[in-house]
């Protein structure tokens, strides 16, 4: 197969704020475009696809090529390269986008241009993408497409007049996106006889290719028998194959070179020796130096994960291992807690990242987990000195020890209509956001500019954010750094005892209203039983609430008048199921959700 040649390819991807419309308009275009070129048609690839066919490899990648015949008469490689949409991997959507030349900028006809439009845009703009707008749903009986393009001229800056108005849905007008992507996207460059330089965009493990590293070719070629080397982590290895993604399969090819986005498989172990945002280099003939940016992402958000049954504590790590040979940003390490046995701290980019995984723990894995409720990662100066970074409330270490301590803080910039302007600076003064300013970016519509402390937004902030505004808010943040705060060790006891799976660090002036409200809550959570249960909030040892769950009286089977077996038998299986999620306390049961319940403080 010959070298394609740059003028005929086009690397993009397409930005949009959550719900848009983006995967729909990704599908609509790779429906209708076809797999390979007429030239590929006619060698050898269709059989390497068989081949692919039969292995069944069935891993979603996050590129995708097709071949699209133009109005011109020529024939255009489109890689489509997907960008996850949330903050959570806001460095990973950096990357994706640096793997690429331009965007197609998603606006929902009826919705207009939101916060994380936004955010996307000036991300791909500091990549030097060239952006074009597509106004979608259109369809809709409530679509204002003059509006949303005025919108888009005025709040972006970007000409929008000519842009396309379509239908991903229903598929009306996507022909005319297909051809602005000819002449909207520019081409690749780059020079295919210079050493190697490519970019890992996003890295996947299979178990039957080994690591699978998708890169965007800046320069030079790659092919089959080529030493590479990883410029970050140094791991070097032998290429087994090179290839691209296209409809739902690996085809092998000959070389990638410059300009071109593939995928290269060898022999790697693990996605922690590839990682996103690394530069592949020939291992003997090396470029000078990295791709820009590199940089190793850390978890922002940690929480103990603890099997609901001790004896699944081996599942859960070799569960977490094949979890983390797929995604090298989950972290983490054995920890006991006194209240819930043997399990694992783990660290994540952000709570939906720890969701996904909890999920798929859960269902892939089969297991039943009991979470702690998460915490950011605390900075603690110790009198003597020393600097610790607490990612688990219970290793505080004594207040007399403790010079100060910081707090990770963010950028948070909300879009609000302007009826809602005054709840949600209610809302951001109650999560001890710092006002930055707020400018109109229409006559009824402002961007809120806040200083907030990663840990007010981490408990139940976007449910609030919606709520208070009826949807109509929308909302990104950044990392800003770390900001000194009064903070303190909340402790809960439970029937005297202290449950160090409950305690949690929570600023100085709020952690009053917090234990009272924490302690109302498990109040609600914890069954009762057949004696009286006290539930305490402390501080330093200084009881500051408490609560009694009340002694029961009768037991469940007595409502059942002796009678009716069957429902007597229902009501058994349901108290069985019930104990699956519950955690012996001392001799209190303490069911999975009141674990939780710091995170649902708020909603009332
Ligand atoms: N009426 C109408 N609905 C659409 C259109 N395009 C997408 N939708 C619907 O809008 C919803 C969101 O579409 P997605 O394509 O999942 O949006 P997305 O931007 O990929 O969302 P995330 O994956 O959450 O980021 C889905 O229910 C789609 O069916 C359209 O042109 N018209």
């Amino acid at each position: 197969m010959s070298v394609i040649d740059q003028k005929h390819i086009r690397n993009f991807c397409i930005i949009a704020h959550i719900d848009h419309g983006k995967s729909t308009l990704a599908d609509r275009i790779i429906e209708e475009t076809g797999l390979l070129t007429s030239r590929e048609m006619q060698s050898q690839v269709l059989d390497n696809m068989e081949l692919e066919r039969e292995r069944g490899i069935t891993i979603k990648a996050q590129t995708v090529r097709t071949v699209y015949k133009a109005k011109d008469g020529e024939e255009y490689i489109f890689n489509l390269i997907d960008t996850p949409g949330h903050v959570d991997f806001n460095y990973e959507v950096s990357r994706s986008l640096a793997a690429c030349d331009g965007a197609i900028l998603v606006v929902d006809a009826a919705q207009g241009v939101e916060a994380q439009t936004l955010a996307n845009v000036y991300l791909a703009l500091d990549h030097d993408l060239d952006v074009f707008p597509v106004i979608n749903k259109v369809d809709l009986p409530s679509a204002e497409p003059e509006r949303v393009i005025e919108e888009i001229e005025d709040v972006i800056g970007i000409e929008a007049t000519d842009a396309p108005q379509i239908s991903a849905k229903t598929g009306l007008h996507v022909d005319q996106v297909l051809e602005e992507i000819v002449h909207k996207i520019p081409a690749p460059n780059g020079d295919p006889q210079v050493p190697l330089q490519a970019l890992i965009f996003d890295s996947v493990y299979d178990s039957y290719k080994g690591v699978i590293v998708f890169c965007r070719i800046k320069e030079g070629t790659v092919k089959k028998g080529t030493k590479i080397q990883m410029m970050a982590t140094g791991a070097r290895e032998e290429v087994v194959e090179v290839g691209y993604f296209g409809a739902g399969r690996f085809i092998p090819c000959e070389e990638l070179s410059a300009g071109m986005v593939g995928y290269i498989t060898a022999s790697i172990k693990n996605v922690k020796d590839a990682r996103v945002g690394d530069t592949v280099t020939d291992a003997n003939r090396p470029c000078e130096k990295p791709l820009p940016g590199y940089k190793k992402v850390n978890p922002m958000v940690y929480c103990g994960m603890y099997p609901a049954d001790g004896a699944k504590y081996p599942d859960l790590r070799d569960a977490l291992e094949k979890l983390q040979l797929n995604d090298a940003s989950l972290q983490f390490e054995p920890e006991t807690s006194i209240a819930l046995g043997f399990g694992f701290r783990c660290g994540f980019l952000g709570l939906l990242h720890l969701e996904i995984i909890q999920e798929r723990l859960e269902r892939e894995y089969n297991l039943d987990l009991v979470t702690t409720a998460p915490s950011v990662i605390y900075k603690v100066h110790k009198t003597n000195g020393e600097v610790i970074e607490l990612t688990n409330p219970s290793n505080l270490p004594e207040p007399s020890e403790i010079e100060y301590m910081e707090e990770p803080m963010v950028k948070a910039e909300i879009m609000v209509t302007s009826e809602f302007i005054g709840a949600i600076m209610d809302l951001c003064q109650e999560r001890r956001g710092e006002y930055q300013g707020m400018e109109y970016i229409e006559a009824t519509r402002a961007v809120l500019h806040y200083h907030l402390p990663l840990n007010e937004i981490i408990y139940d902030f976007f449910d609030a954010l919606k709520s208070r505004s009826r949807g109509y808010a929308s909302f990104d943040y950044e990392m800003l750094g770390y900001q000194q705060s009064s903070l303190v060790k909340l402790d809960i006891l439970v029937n005297k005892e202290e449950v160090d799976a409950l305690s949690f660090i929570v600023f100085e002036g709020s952690a009053y209203d917090r234990g009272r409200r924490m302690c109302e809550k498990l109040k609600e959570e914890i069954p009762r039983q057949l004696f009286e249960i006290p539930i305490q909030a402390a501080i330093g040892g200084k009881i500051i609430a408490r609560e009694t769950v009340k002694a029961l009286r009768k037991d469940v089977l007595a409502k059942c008048y002796g009678g009716d077996i069957s429902r007597k038998r229902k009501l058994l299986e349901k108290q069985k199921e019930g104990k699956k999620r519950m955690r012996q306390v001392g001799n209190v049961e303490i069911p999975q959700k009141a674990f939780m319940s710091v995170l649902k403080l708020d909603d009332k």
